[in-house]
């Protein structure tokens, strides 16, 4: 048997993933993303990009801090003050790395940079030895590499090797590239760059035409040695390869892949959940590997099949990406201990006895009204629980709302602002938008609303509402959770979370606008 090589998962989740529009994160929601990833085994977690705001320095900062199986990787631009940043960031870090990049394109050069050729290979190498300062894990992208020219990126790919990268990153920055074409690229720098041997190359692929992943296998196919990808493919406009779907495509068809990785795929459904949920980004049903769909038959040929052999219609098995034989996991007969253990097989990390004290009490209560608990549920509960109650300045205490055919939605809610008991009512244009209103008569949070959606975690009409709102503020986007059995009450909790990280400045989201 030949010994496979090791394809490195670089998961770019909390960085680029959080580059779609909408799918901000705080500090707190990307340490827990970064701890699922970790215990998946991705071999490298991007936690953010330093420079960009005091949040996102925090949260890469915090990621370091909390990740030790993991390398956590900070992002910057080929400047002395996202250089220092990152390597700030990542001080407290088991394994860091920093990752600086330059465009290589005529166009980007040209028309972004404005800087010549000449200038911009000099600036690469000069960020690459500057980033050494800090770690002697240095990964170099020539951004838009899919649109440069090939002289010229073996230029300056030869010479940061020189001047000390370990990983160069051939990214597609805007997903122009196909699959035969980009494979040949990787080749070719391998085959052309005298120094080749000394670095690993990576890829980095946007979905602008629906082919990141195609085009990423095809540079596995032809040498390089790391894939960065993201949970659900979130990422920059289309997004980025996903990265269950690399994953599972290496691991399916070992026959055509000279590597493998040494990810736990069985974790993948608890990243995909936890990641859909934080940032209120749906995952689609027939999406391929997590969708709903991804493992459900519908049509009587295919279920007679699989009845009499299932790998007549399937090529992966449910169970190995995680997606539960028992989906009935606990019931309101559940005492602590199988509670507590079904939360460890899921991955979730409760920090205090406190906290799991309460998170079982509302399990409690949830099994109260709903008869069959399943994973997702436990998965809401926690997203619900585990929001910081120290940070919270709003708490719901009670609500009431009316709706009746032909009269105007009322909603009378009492909250706790800052510890003091306060009352509001107001009407809408359905039951939710007076539950907005009143809460807004309380808070103040002078936001504009920009999303709201709902979405059943599992079957059922007892079936939990998730309920997710995106508030924006001065150019700064917020999302908030909430899950109950009545959507409305769902609806309050996700609003009020929403308000809570508005008005917590420790809880910054991704800036729109610089604040350095
Ligand atoms: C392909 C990618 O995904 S790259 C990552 C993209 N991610 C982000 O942009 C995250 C959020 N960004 C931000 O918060 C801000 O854009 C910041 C903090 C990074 C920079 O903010 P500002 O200093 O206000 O600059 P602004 O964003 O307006 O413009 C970018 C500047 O960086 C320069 N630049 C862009 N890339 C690079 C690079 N790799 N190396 C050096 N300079 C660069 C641009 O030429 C421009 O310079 P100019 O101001 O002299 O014209
Ligand atoms: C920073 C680089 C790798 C990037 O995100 C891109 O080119 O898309």
């Amino acid at each position: 048997m030949t010994v496979k090589d090791h394809l490195i998962i670089f998961d770019t989740t909390l960085r680029d993933g959080e580059q779609s529009p909408g799918a901000s994160m705080t500090r707190d929601e990307k340490v827990r993303i970064a701890k699922a990833l970790e215990r998946m085994r991705v071999d490298v977690i991007e936690a953010g990009f330093p420079i960009a705001s005091p949040g996102d320095f925090e949260a890469v900062k915090a990621v370091a801090a909390a990740v030790k199986e993991s390398r956590v990787c900070g992002l910057a631009r080929a400047l002395d003050k996202d250089l220092d940043r990152a390597g700030e960031a990542l001080k407290g870090a088991n394994a860091g790395r920093i990752h600086t990049f330059i465009a290589t394109s005529p166009i980007h050069m040209e028309k972004k940079l404005r800087m010549s050729p000449d200038q911009v290979l000099e600036q690469a190498v000069y960020a690459v030895k500057r980033a050494r300062r800090y770690t002697d894990d240095v990964e170099f992208s020539p951004e838009d590499a899919g649109r440069s020219d090939l002289d010229f990126l073996c230029r300056v790919l030869e010479a940061v090797i020189d001047a000390g990268a370990s990983t160069l990153n051939i990214p597609d920055t805007v997903g122009y590239n196909i699959p035969d074409q980009f494979g040949s690229l990787i080749a070719n720098l391998r085959e052309r760059i005298p120094n080749s041997d000394k670095a690993i190359f990576s890829v980095h692929c946007h979905n602008d035409l629906g082919l990141a992943v195609a085009n990423s296998l095809a540079a596995v196919r032809n040498g390089a040695r790391q894939v960065e990808c993201t949970i659900n493919g979130l990422g920059e406009r289309a997004g980025n390869a996903a990265l269950e779907e690399i994953v599972m495509t290496v691991r399916t068809r070992q026959d055509l892949f000279e590597c493998e990785t040494t990810l736990d795929t069985t974790q993948i459904m608890n990243c995909s959940r936890l990641v859909s949920g934080i940032t209120g980004f749906a995952v689609q049903p027939n999406k391929a590997v997590v969708g709903a769909n991804a493992f459900a038959h519908e049509s009587g040929i295919h279920q007679d099949g699989v009845l009499k052999n299932r790998e007549t219609y399937e090529i992966m098995r449910a169970q190995d990406v995680g997606w539960s034989e028992n989906r009935m996991v606990l019931g309101k007969h559940s005492g602590r201990n199988a509670f507590r253990a079904r939360l460890q097989e899921l991955g979730i990390e409760l920090g205090s006895e406190e906290e799991l004290n309460s998170t079982f009490s509302r399990f409690k209560d949830l099994a109260d009204k709903k008869h069959e608990i399943f994973d997702e549920d436990l998965q809401a509960l926690v997203t619900d629980t585990t929001l910081d109650a120290a940070n919270e300045r709003v708490k719901l205490i009670s609500m009431q709302v009316c709706s009746e055919t032909g009269e105007t939605p009322t909603a009378n809610l009492v909250l706790s602002l800052d510890g003091s008991e306060r009352s509001g009512t107001a009407t809408g244009g359905g039951p939710v938008d007076a539950t907005f209103k009143a809460i807004e008569t309380i808070v103040q949070s002078d936001t504009t609303l920009k999303l709201y959606s709902v979405n059943a975690i599992t079957s059922g009409t007892d079936a939990q509402g998730e309920v997710t709102v995106r508030l924006e503020k001065g150019g700064r986007i917020v999302n908030g959770q909430g899950a109950d059995t009545d959507i409305l009450i769902a609806s309050a909790k996700a609003y009020i979370n929403a308000c809570n990280k508005v008005m917590h400045p420790a809880e910054r989201a991704h800036p729109q606008t610089s604040d350095v």
